[in-house]
């Protein structure tokens, strides 16, 4: 890996987010990934100097559905367009008193409850374990950090995303469960994203946008599209502010990842190279070729 990095940024925007207005020089351009559909045309474009690639998570016009988003072809396609990391802006129900509507948390772990999702680019033909005890990227999570302090934003650094498969909201009984196991917030989207973006060796993050209390309040109404669509609105400006803001942080030439996510397959795949199957090496090679070319 040579010294420096000059840092592509990755933005996938959720529900009330398909756009980056104030992007200089933007192209909405279809990338081609051996993993099927990515939701939409990648965004390229730039953000005082630095280059960015934005892509809406549910498409233009929010058509697909978290259990049938191609997470694959979407990581796939963000490494092809040569992000180096991934800013992912989510809108979450609140499982924490002290988590209002209109707080953004920097999350530092999941709970992954989905199961209807392809979770791996790795299959039979090559395996692969890599590390998700530390699922965000913390350098990310300090700029974020950074950015949001500069922008007068109400935060918290650090949270717990409870990930369901939707598409339905919650039963009572859930959400009192998930708090009761700790979390702080609910969403249905990124995971599989986190644990792909590790594969690919994308540094990630998540920015959870509260909307709702979910079902779980007593003085709260249980959570309906229209009330997630009206907060989600006055958060898509704040999470654009906090784009704008957090951009020119990241985007200065670095070093490797402290936390090693850009290294995250070195000891992963187990495979040996004689037993991989060459259709699925030649599928991971945006994803993997750094490892899978040197072997
Ligand atoms: C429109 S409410 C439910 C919907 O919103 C969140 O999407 P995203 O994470 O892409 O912002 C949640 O995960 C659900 O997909
Ligand atoms: N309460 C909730 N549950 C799941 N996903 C959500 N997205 C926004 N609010 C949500």
């Amino acid at each position: 890996m040579s010294d420096q990095i000059t840092p592509v940024i990755g933005l996938i925007g959720g529900s009330g987010l398909y756009d980056i207005e104030g992007l200089e020089d933007r192209r909405w351009e279809r990338v081609e990934s051996p993993w099927g559909e990515p939701s939409d045309e990648l965004l390229f474009g730039t953000l005082a100097g630095v280059r960015c690639v934005f892509l809406p998570r549910h498409g233009r016009g929010h058509r697909v559905p978290p259990s049938e988003l191609n997470y694959r072809a979407n990581i796939d396609a963000m490494k092809r367009a040569g992000c180096t990391e991934i800013l992912s802006l989510s809108a979450v129900g609140s499982l924490n008193g002290d988590l209002p509507p209109g707080t953004f948390v920097i999350v530092d772990q999941f709970i992954d409850r989905t199961f209807a999702r392809k979770k791996s680019f790795f299959e039979t033909g090559c395996v692969a374990h890599v590390s998700m005890a530390h699922p965000l990227c913390p350098r990310l999570g300090d700029a974020l950090e950074a950015a949001a302090r500069d922008v007068g934003l109400k935060y918290k650094r650090g949270g717990t995303y409870l990930v369901m498969e939707g598409p339905q909201f919650s039963t009572k009984a859930e959400s009192e469960l998930y708090r009761a196991w700790g979390c702080d917030v609910i969403g249905m989207t990124n995971m599989p994203e986190a644990k792909l973006a590790r594969e690919a060796e994308l540094c990630y993050a998540t920015v959870a946008m509260v909307t709702d209390y979910d079902c779980w309040h007593p003085d709260h109404d249980h959570v309906t599209v229209d009330a997630v669509v009206k907060v989600l609105l006055e958060n898509a400006g704040r999470a654009k502010d906090l784009v704008r803001a957090v951009v020119p942080m990241l985007g200065q030439p670095r070093g490797a990842c402290p936390a090693g996510c850009d290294r995250a397959l070195d000891a992963a795949i187990v495979t040996p190279p004689e037993k991989r199957d060459p259709a699925l090496v030649a599928k991971l090679d945006a994803v993997a070729g750094r490892v899978l070319r040197a072997a």
